[in-house]
């Protein structure tokens, strides 16, 4: 059996509907559907999640809405016109987003993650009415009557192992299942959605729950490329990843698979296909346990980047001598219930980058302040323009020349390295540069590494 989850890209329209509902149809395994809300339809269009924002804040600060829900209708009504489906598809759609605006919550980020989930929820009952339209039995499934349980925060959910023993139980017919992505319910029965790109995530909790034998998850790219086709002309496909691989590149930018997503997979040892609904006979890319991986013609399995960092620089003689030092400043992030990304030290020097997305200006400037006081640093900097470049593969652990061929090409090229780690993960090399050289950096270190006979620049 397998898990299939299409994203916001191939379920944007109803032409692209028509896609998804022949691959489905392709293929009996192919059991369990799993939607994100409709995506961009063209450069500049507006996904429905971040409609739903807009909708959620204009309830809050008691403005007009009607506008903003007209829009989000119209993109269910382009799909259900399409297919000319019944009336009572949409009806349905619109009472549920209607019914948002007057429906008390406990708090506005519970308000917030409810009309968020919104997306994938309406899209996962249309697509069931499609799919049954279209001959294909299907069955639009709740999360809560599957059992799929969340905690953390409504706008921040974690899955709790008890999901696991409901999907377990779950007893399927012998229609499909289209299940919404991206949320979940708490105990107390709030919905709670995972970070953006969330849908990723319940289908690999759904392919581990349901001990699925492959878990397709199908974009709008032919593959995975060895670096974001945005920064580097024509990349090279990867055919084959491990888990931690996939893990460490997603994480530092890969945005076509989420970066929690892998671990409920690597949990159920389920197979990750990353496959193209716009061209469904390419292979795409697999992404399997590590012991079946290595290349000893390149060590390089993929380059990210990710300009979502800041990074503070910490100077004081004798810093290594020091005992506690390090712990007061854990102390004082603690206090301000921030966590940081990475920590890199030197004899007298410390940096501590930090996920810019997750602080406001205020508590950066608190959080310097104290640190200043508490800490009396010699020097001390704040970097806002900071970027990571992640050179992933399992190959890395097994060759000697991989750093000083990457510190070659960014030297040779005049992109000065703020910060350079190997060790702490045995498959990457972490490099810190400013964030306008980041994109030049991936493109150098892609020709290094990949022969690339294009002009880089
Ligand atoms: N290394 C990469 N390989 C493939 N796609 C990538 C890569 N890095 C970033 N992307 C981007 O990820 C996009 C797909 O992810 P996303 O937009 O979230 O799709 P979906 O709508 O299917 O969830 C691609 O269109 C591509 O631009
Ligand atoms: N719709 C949600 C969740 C998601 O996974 O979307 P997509 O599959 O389009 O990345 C979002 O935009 O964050």
């Amino acid at each position: 059996m397998k898990v299939v989850k299409f994203g916001g890209s191939s379920l944007a329209t109803g032409e692209q509907f028509n896609k998804v509902v022949s691959i489905i149809d392709d293929d009996s395994d192919r059991k369990v559907v799993v939607t994100s809300a409709p995506g961009k339809r063209f450069d500049g269009d507006v996904k429905v999640t971040d409609l739903l924002i807009e909708y959620a804040n204009l309830v809050l600060e008691k403005k007009d809405f009607k506008e903003t829900v007209e829009k989000i209708v119209d993109r269910y009504q382009e799909i259900s016109d399409y297919f000319e489906l019944e009336d009572s598809t949409i009806n349905t759609i619109k009472q549920k987003l209607e019914t948002l605006a007057t429906t008390k919550f406990s708090d506005n980020d519970h308000l917030m993650a409810a009309f968020k989930a919104h997306g994938e929820y309406m899209n996962a009952i249309l697509l069931a009415a499609v799919l049954n339209s279209e001959g294909i039995p299907a069955k639009f499934l709740d999360p809560k009557d599957a059992g799929f349980l969340v905690g953390g925060e409504p706008n921040n959910a974690d899955v709790l192992e008890d999901t696991y023993l409901n999907l377990s139980k779950y007893k399927f017919g012998s229609e499909r299942i289209v299940f919404p992505g991206f949320f979940g319910y708490s105990e107390d029965g709030s919905i709670y959605t995972f970070t953006r790109g969330g849908s990723d995530i319940t289908g690999a909790i759904l392919s581990r729950g349901f001990k699925a034998d492959l878990y397709e998850n199908f974009t709008d790219v032919d593959a995975i490329y060895v670096a974001n086709n945005h920064v580097v002309k024509d990349p090279a496909a990867i055919q084959k990843m491990s888990y931690r691989e996939m893990r460490e590149l997603s994480y530092a930018g890969f945005s076509v698979f989420q970066d929690e997503a892998i671990i409920p997979a690597v949990q159920g040892q389920v197979p990750v296909n990353v496959k193209n609904t716009n061209n469904p006979s390419a292979p795409g890319t697999l992404i399997v346990p590590e012991q079946f991986l290595f290349n000893p013609a390149n060590p390089i399995t993929g380059i990210a980047s990710s300009k979502r960092f800041s990074a503070l620089y910490l100077h004081r003689y004798l810093l290594n001598k020091e005992v506690g030092f390090t712990l007061q400043l854990l102390k004082i992030f603690y206090r301000y219930g921030i966590s940081y990304e990475h920590m890199p030290s030197g004899i007298d020097d410390l940096t501590i980058i930090f996920d810019r997305s997750k602080l406001s200006k205020t508590t950066i400037k608190n959080l310097c302040n104290d640190i200043k006081e508490s800490l009396n640093p010699d020097y001390m900097e704040w970097i806002d323009d900071y970027a990571i470049i992640m050179v992933v593969g399992e190959g890395i652990a097994h060759t000697v020349d991989t750093m000083g061929k990457i510190i070659d090409s960014l030297t040779q090229n005049n992109i000065a390295i703020h910060m350079i780690n190997q060790g702490a993960s045995r498959i990457s090399i972490m490099i810190g540069t400013r964030m306008k050289d980041a994109d030049r950096a991936v493109r150098h270190i892609y020709d290094t590494f990949f022969n690339n006979d294009d002009e880089v620049e």
